[in-house]
């Protein structure tokens, strides 16, 4: 179906609006007044502007506060009516939406609100506009969507419609079932956004909080398939108020979008991308460093080799049991020191994921970088994070591997006891939080957990985990509370040891350093956990962490951030799948005292 996006969706002026809405690959918009006003370009230039942009302006909104009022101010309301008509005409818009009003004049009579609605669709139709009536959850008489359509149906008029909008009607938890019943050429408009159940007052939750689908906890696709089913075949329309978004660059938010109604096409049944190939497991990740031997001291004393060297770019593979770690050279890092690049995948079908990916707006990375390395599949996450899709060693798909010739191991030293990659936590820009969660959901098809609030001493981070099935691929994607040098994007891999003791007792002995964690947290552990005293004093003294539920255990440790990265050390026992969230807080204020030599 064609798709559009409200202006008010965006951040910056009309003019990049519009650019950045139809460079993102929408078919319309619906023009926000406030965005007309505050522009200095007249209606023709919009008008123009869309145009040479391939956008239709599909809807003008929105018109208040109209209808059921005594009629001194009705003859006010249709003066200022026409007065939008003339606007539209020169915008050569054609719908008007009029939201059901909010004013205190407005009378608690539907048969006069009928009446007054088709006398402004009689006007209306004199000038070839059309006029969509839309229930606001918090209109003052008329909050429902069956509501506004019993009174479209009274005024019966051609020019008269509804607008459904999926946030008024699900954050009622209005039924969707009963779209069904309104004739398909009555419903004139179709606007679209989700929202995170949130318990507050509906006008607020809307204002501040609408989330593009698929984001937030409504089920939209439910809506936009009723309305389908009943004969709807106008555009899908995104009408997003959100404060974040109000803030972040329009460019990327507008992608965002455009990709979440692409995933609600594919949730309603309305279009088929690629399926999904979602990932088995970590092939690797691959840190960037221009200084890389505080890194390659860390991985040593974690016990990784040096298996392998990139035969055409400067890049080392180090390999502890399938825990791989690219370290390389040839780009920056962060100010010199290591910075999570690029994430490899193990992907039944790398060419069918990357498909999928790119079809959902994924840019998609080069597949070869020197004439003779193995052609590869990759795409960038929304923060800039390279995914490759990867078959590592299988004989049925040329593998990342065999660009890497083998080097003698670093050391003979016993290896750590690291066994595979348990999980990557990824620090995403504060305003691309549930794109991110989004993308690695419904593009990549993992499973998301619930969204947790994570005390951190400067701010509270949200961070939600996204895992495969079988807890082979895990991404902890975490957002700090605001743009800031402090606590910005912050890579962590976490490494999966058998023996965590002894890992980190490895560790120790080899100079590395654990983050030192206070006495405090293990008297509270003691008290809410009861732990056997030997191995309260084993955790105690080797600054090991705990967490456990009713199908395990998880024990968790850290070595000191180099760059924007640091390794997490895991064990876990039973059927344990969390991530220590339990200890987030103290662990985060560990950090900052080391950092700042506390
Ligand atoms: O918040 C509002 O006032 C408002 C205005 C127009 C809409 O279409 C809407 O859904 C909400
Ligand atoms: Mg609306």
């Amino acid at each position: 179906m064609r798709k559009s996006i409200a202006t008010v969706s965006l951040s910056g002026p009309l003019s990049e609006k519009l650019t950045a809405i139809a460079t993102a690959g929408f078919d319309g918009v619906e023009i926000f007044e406030n965005d007309l006003l505050s522009t200095s370009l007249s209606p023709e230039d919009v008008r123009l502007r869309c145009a040479d942009l391939g956008l239709s302006i599909d809807l003008y909104q929105p018109f208040r506060d109209f209808e059921a009022v005594p009629a001194e101010l009705l003859a006010r309301n249709l003066r200022r009516a026409e007065r939008k008509f003339d606007v539209m005409e020169r915008l050569g818009a054609d719908l008007l939406l009029v939201c059901s009003s909010v004013a205190p004049e407005s009378l608690d009579d539907d048969a006069l609100a009928a009446e007054q609605l088709r006398q402004l669709a009689d006007r209306a139709q004199r000038r070839g506009i059309r006029i969509a009536y839309e229930a606001l959850a918090w209109g003052r008489h008329v909050d429902t969507y069956d509501h506004a359509w019993r009174i479209v149906e009274q005024a019966d008029h051609p020019a008269l419609g509804t607008c459904l909008d999926s946030f008024h009607i699900l954050s009622r938890a209005g039924d969707p079932g009963g779209i069904t019943d309104i004739p398909g050429e009555k419903i004139f408009f179709l606007q679209l956004a989700d929202a995170p159940l949130m318990a507050m007052d509906v006008l607020q939750w809307s204002r501040h909080y609408r989330c593009f689908p698929g984001q937030g906890g409504l089920d939209v696709a439910g809506v936009v398939a009723a309305a389908v089913k009943a004969g709807y075949r106008g555009p899908l329309s995104l009408e997003v108020f959100n404060d974040v978004f109000r803030q972040a660059g329009a460019a990327s938010t507008a992608v965002d979008a455009l990709r979440s109604l692409l995933l609600l096409e594919e949730s309603a049944g309305l279009a088929a991308p690629p399926a999904a190939a979602a990932p088995s497991g970590f092939a690797f990740a691959e840190l960037t460093a221009a200084d890389t031997e505080p890194l390659r001291g860390v991985l040593g004393a974690l016990g990784f080799s040096r298996a392998g060297r990139h035969t055409s770019k400067p890049v080392e593979l180090w390999q502890q049991g399938e825990a791989r770690i690219l370290v390389n050279t040839g780009a920056g890092g962060h100010r010199g020191g290591p910075a999570l690049a690029a994430i490899g995948l193990e992907t039944p079908d790398p060419a069918q994921a990357a498909r999928r990916a790119e079809a959902l707006l994924a840019p998609v990375v080069p597949r070869r970088r020197g004439p003779k390395d193995t052609p590869l599949d990759a795409v960038a996450a929304p923060d800039a994070t390279q995914l490759f899709f990867c078959r590592t060693g299988k004989p049925d798909h040329p593998s990342w591997t065999d660009d890497f010739t083998g080097l003698p191991p670093t050391h003979a030293e016993p290896a750590g006891g690291v066994s595979r990659i348990d999980h990557i936590a990824l620090t995403q820009p504060w305003h691309q939080f549930d794109e991110a969660s989004l993308f690695y959901r419904r593009v990549l098809g993992l499973q998301a957990d619930e969204s947790l609030d994570l005390a951190d001493p400067y701010g509270l981070f949200r961070s939600r985990a996204v895992a495969g099935p079988d807890g082979g691929v895990r991404i902890a994607l975490n957002v700090a509370p605001a743009p800031g040098e402090e606590n910005v994007r912050f890579q962590h891999i976490a490494l999966a040891t058998d023996d965590i003791v002894a890992t980190a007792r490895l560790l120790r002995e080899r100079g590395a350093g654990l983050l030192p964690i206070p006495d405090n947290y293990y008297d509270d552990l003691d008290a809410r956990h009861d732990i056997e005293p030997h191995l309260l004093r084993t955790l105690r003294e080797s600054g090991i962490l705990y967490d456990r539920d009713e199908t395990g255990e998880f024990f968790h440790c850290y070595t000191p951030t180099i760059g924007r990265v640091f390794f997490e050390l895991v064990q876990r026992t039973g059927g344990y799948r969390g991530y220590g969230a339990q200890n987030a807080g103290v662990r985060l204020a560990a950090q900052h005292a080391y950092q700042h030599g506390v």
